[in-house]
């Protein structure tokens, strides 16, 4: 990966880990979200429900008074089983409601006259299409809470407190599964007398009302922030990867363009090693190509039946072909000579320039009569060949054949007594060393 977007990836990280803890923050301490009905403003969607219709004798009455929405209710408790009054508060109309899970808390502002305890019930109602109508108000299902009404009227509930009223259930006869507290969709809400009353005159003074929660709950939040990591995290793995694969690319580029110059390399030290081993002016090996070719077939404890033979060839008078002719001539007659030979010999063979006017022709394996019969053919070849100007050109020959434990100088020795011995005996002839 580049360094640039390495520091990219790097100031991202720093980024994502201020916004995480700013998000903690911001949800722990702020991002509140408010319903709020006051008592006074929004007096028109308060209304009184008592027991008459269930034949009772209780009264209940709205006031508009002290900035608050007030039930007056003469509470009779003699003449029905389960005596209320209560102010019933509508959210919304049937079957619409108000998504109150998406609040934590319900926060009252209160007051009560009551003539026995300080207890007020409330009921969230809501809408389920399972068993809720449109006709029967009862239908909604009952979520309920009974709490104490304390001197300054502000009481905070926690709405994960609101139970479903086993009464109700019973009554409707609601099926066991469909009996858990849901308050995804409540029209209405209810503040009532509790559930022991004595009879008497109660005044439930309603200030306000409000539902507080966060924007985004705790669970909700830490969940996208672990989505948002992970997905931070597979952004730069996969950076990683393409860089990874990017580089893994880039060697064997660079693999490949050093195998390229290393095998150009080879083949130029080859020619030059080549050219540093062969004479210019004939073609064939030079003392240096002599040396190596020896290195490779040459060993001190070579078996003698193995043989291996040299024929020292040196042409005649050649000194006389240059003052006659001109060094021009002499170099051609040179050339003409390294060709003929090099045609005769074998593969195995070299054929080696020593120096002038002298060659080797150095024969691994070639016993000492086969040998003689070599430089014999070629003693013949270069006096029948036909040369430059008509000239006539002859060569002679020094044979030698190692023995067992003889140094390559010691064999050269003999082979050049044996040329020496050729020429003394009249020249154009060969010899056995
Ligand atoms: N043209 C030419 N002449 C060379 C070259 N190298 C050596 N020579 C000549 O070869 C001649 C060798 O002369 P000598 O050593 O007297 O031998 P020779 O004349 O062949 O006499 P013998 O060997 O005794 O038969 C010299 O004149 C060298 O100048 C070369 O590369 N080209």
């Amino acid at each position: 990966m580049t360094n640039r977007a390495l520091n990219i990836l790097r100031i991202a990280m720093l980024s994502l880990m201020l916004l995480s803890i700013c998000l903690l923050l911001w949800q722990h301490f702020g991002m509140t979200r408010v319903l709020r009905i006051d008592g006074q403003q929004d007096s028109k969607l308060f209304s009184p429900i008592d027991d008459r219709s269930l034949g009772g004798k209780s009264i209940a009455q709205l006031e508009q008074a002290n900035q608050a929405t007030i039930v007056k209710c003469a509470l009779d408790a003699t003449a029905y089983q389960w005596p209320f009054c209560e102010a019933s508060l509508r959210l919304a109309a049937p079957p619409a409601g108000v998504d109150l899970s998406e609040f934590d808390t319900m926060a009252l502002d209160v007051r009560l006259v009551s003539p026995g305890n300080k207890k007020l019930r409330i009921y969230l109602r809501n809408y389920e299409p399972e068993f809720s109508n449109l006709t029967d108000p009862l239908s909604l299902k009952v979520n309920e809470l009974e709490v104490v009404v304390p001197d300054d009227g502000k009481i905070v509930i926690p709405l994960r407190f609101f139970r479903v009223a086993t009464w109700w259930v019973d009554e409707k006869n609601i099926p066991f599964l469909l009996t858990d507290m849901k308050l995804n969709n409540v029209p209405q809400v209810e503040i009532a007398t509790p559930g022991q009353v004595v009879s008497g005159n109660y005044q439930i003074e309603i200030r306000s009302i409000e539902f507080r929660g966060k924007w985004i709950s705790l669970i909700n939040l830490l969940l996208g922030i672990v989505i948002a990591w992970m997905l931070f995290g597979f952004i730069w793995l996969l950076l990683e990867l393409l860089a990874y694969r990017e580089r893994f690319h880039l060697k064997r580029a660079q693999m490949s363009e050093l195998e390229q110059i290393n095998r150009v390399l080879e083949i130029q030290a080859q020619v030059l090693s080549n050219k540093a081993q062969i004479d210019p002016l004939t073609g064939v090996l030079n003392r240096e190509g002599l040396r190596d070719f020896l290195l490779l077939q040459w060993h001190d404890d070579l078996p003698s039946e193995a043989g291996l033979s040299v024929v020292f060839v040196d042409l005649d008078f050649f000194k006389r072909i240059n003052d006659q002719y001109g060094h021009a001539v002499g170099d051609e007659v040179l050339k003409q000579f390294a060709l003929l030979v090099g045609r005769e010999i074998r593969h195995a063979d070299a054929l080696v320039r020593w120096g002038g006017e002298e060659f080797l022709v150095v024969s691994p394996g070639l016993p000492q009569l086969a040998a003689s019969a070599l430089a014999e053919k070629i003693r013949a070849i270069v006096e029948a060949a036909s040369w430059p100007e008509g000239m006539r050109v002859t060569c002679s020959c020094g044979v030698a054949t190692r023995v067992p434990g003889e140094q390559f100088s010691a064999l050269i020795e003999r082979a050049d007594q044996a040329l020496y011995r050729a020429k003394g005996g009249g020249r154009n002839r060969v010899e056995l060393g």
